[in-house]
């Protein structure tokens, strides 16, 4: 039988896919489509050149989208190995100050605070206060999940074991620094399934569940030769020229595979299963294919919106997407430093909710503070990326830097200090990514599997695959290993 694939989407889930199946099946026909000019999707690592008022000059690294990688994800380790890309990492150490010092802002008020990073250090003030009672009380909190439900969103989980200013304070601000969306809207069963499942553990205790030992087996069909002994003792790592040499790497080794085709600035104008029962891509461009599988690492909004109505599927559109505004800025150093050395910070929701009256800012990374070596002559400059939006209405606002510097200032300001003013930033970029990351809505997981079920069967009939971040997780670990997996279960 002549195979031949047609793979959607040029992003890591879709590049990741058309690896592993042309390493799967090495002697099928496998065409990779992508809408616009370049393969990567999110990911974009940029390098820039700045100088400073006192005539230094460095080549800075600029990500506008995932930034680190962490090395509990085996499918990434595995393509490592596999792209010969060792040589290229750079890791943070778990001892770091990038990997232990983490903030929280809380609105309205001016300055950080420092999230515990050791046992006793959740004794010292303010988490004394705002988080020890909470964590405390839970394990002797009467189990309290409704029997009659079996999902929810991670607001309301967070309420019912932590109570609902711990559920804001601290469930809010996690949910925005990796979905950026509404911790009320995301399910707490598909975005943190651990929490889910050590309540299950504990007999209805979070808190118990996580001191008991977690029995289900990791898989283990990984081809990661050395890699894991570099990731000892590291907490995050990406590669000197960002993270862009990751999807960089896959689309050259694609592109030097003969029976791999690549095609970009490609829409799809449809697809579905013809009279006969053949699969059909059709392209913007009027072409006509006809491959054996499909495999769409398309965002499930816009497969939704290609699928001719004999060949729909359920729940494509059953969940919402954020957006967010990422503003990278380089300053010139200044004595003392902007700021405090750490990962960075999150903010928690309002009190009142997410308003229409500030740059809506979800949290800032220090980046200068984790993967220096990316930069030359990083100590002459403080590196930072700024997150807007998700949640928070856009407005404009968000790309008016003089409202975002202003707001800056008082989150990097000492409570009881005057506002610190800002230097000038040498450099500033800012990007708008529309529907980036999709927020999983309670019962997600259910949905997916009827989505898996209707795949499998009639006109579908297992040729089309449905993969990518809407589907199983946002993490880039996620992305690949959904593209590790595809097509394991085709006969025909
Ligand atoms: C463009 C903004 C993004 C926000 N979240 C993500 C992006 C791309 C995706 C994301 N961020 C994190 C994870 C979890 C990773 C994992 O478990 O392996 C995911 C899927 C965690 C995270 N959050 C921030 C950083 C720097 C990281 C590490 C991973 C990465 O580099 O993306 C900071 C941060 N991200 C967002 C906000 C609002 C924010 C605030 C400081 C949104």
């Amino acid at each position: 039988m002549n195979r031949h694939i047609v793979v959607l989407g040029g992003g890591l889930s879709g590049l990741s896919s058309a690896f592993h199946l042309s390493r799967r099946y090495p002697e099928a026909l496998i065409t990779l489509v992508e809408k616009t000019h370049r393969l990567g999707g999110w990911i974009a690592s940029e390098r820039v050149q700045v100088r400073d008022g006192g005539g230094h000059t460095a080549d800075i690294l600029l990500e506008s989208g995932p930034r680190t990688l962490r090395p509990n994800s085996k499918s990434v380790l595995e393509l490592i190995h596999l792209l010969g890309l060792k040589t290229s990492i750079i890791t943070t150490p778990v001892a770091s100050s990038a990997t232990k010092n983490r903030y929280l802002q809380i609105p309205e008020t001016q300055g950080l605070i420092t999230l515990p990073n050791t046992l006793t250090s959740v004794f010292s003030p303010p988490m004394r206060t705002m988080l020890l009672p909470h964590v405390l009380k839970e394990p002797v909190k009467r189990r309290n999940r409704p029997s009659s439900i079996t999902d929810e969103s991670v607001d309301s989980f967070m309420t019912r074991r932590f109570g609902p200013v711990f559920a804001r304070t601290f469930g809010s601000a996690l949910v925005h620094g990796i979905y950026a969306a509404d911790s009320r809207q995301l399910s707490v069963r598909a975005a943190f399934p651990s929490l889910w499942a050590m309540e299950d553990r504990g007999w209805g205790s979070v808190v118990r569940g996580a001191l008991l030992p977690d029995t289900a087996s990791p898989r283990t069909d990984y081809d990661v030769g050395d890699i894991p002994n570099m990731m000892k003792n590291v907490s995050v790592y990406s590669f000197t020229d960002g993270i862009g040499t990751l999807t960089g790497a896959l689309a050259a080794r694609l592109q030097n595979q003969p029976h791999v085709e690549i095609l970009c600035d490609t829409p799809v104008s449809s697809l579905g299963v013809a009279e006969n029962g053949l699969l059909e891509v059709h392209l913007a461009s009027g072409q006509k294919v006809n491959p054996t599988h499909i495999v769409s690492a398309l965002p499930l909004p816009v497969l939704n919106n290609l699928l001719s109505p004999t060949s729909s599927l359920p729940h494509l559109t059953a969940n919402p997407s954020s957006s967010v505004v990422v503003l990278n800025l380089i300053f010139p150093q200044t004595q003392p430093r902007l700021h405090p050395a750490g990962f960075g910070y999150l903010i928690p929701r309002p009190p009142s909710g997410y308003t229409l009256d500030n740059p809506g800012i979800l949290g800032t990374v220090f980046d200068s503070c984790a993967l220096s070596a990316q930069d030359s002559d990083a100590g002459n400059f403080t590196k930072m990326t700024v997150m807007m939006g998700g949640p928070n209405p856009i407005t404009p606002s968000h790309t008016d830097l003089d409202a975002v510097l202003k707001q800056l200032s008082v989150h990097l300001t000492a409570p009881d200090d005057f506002l610190k003013v800002l230097p000038d930033p040498i450099y500033t970029r800012t990007h708008r990514h529309v529907d980036c990351i999709p927020t999983p809505t309670s019962g997600h997981l259910e949905r997916m599997e009827e989505l898996k079920v209707t795949l499998a069967k009639g006109v579908w009939s297992g040729r089309l695959e449905v993969i990518g971040a809407g589907v199983r997780g946002v993490s880039l670990g996620d992305c690949v290993e959904s593209g590790k997996r595809v097509g394991e279960n085709w006969i025909s």
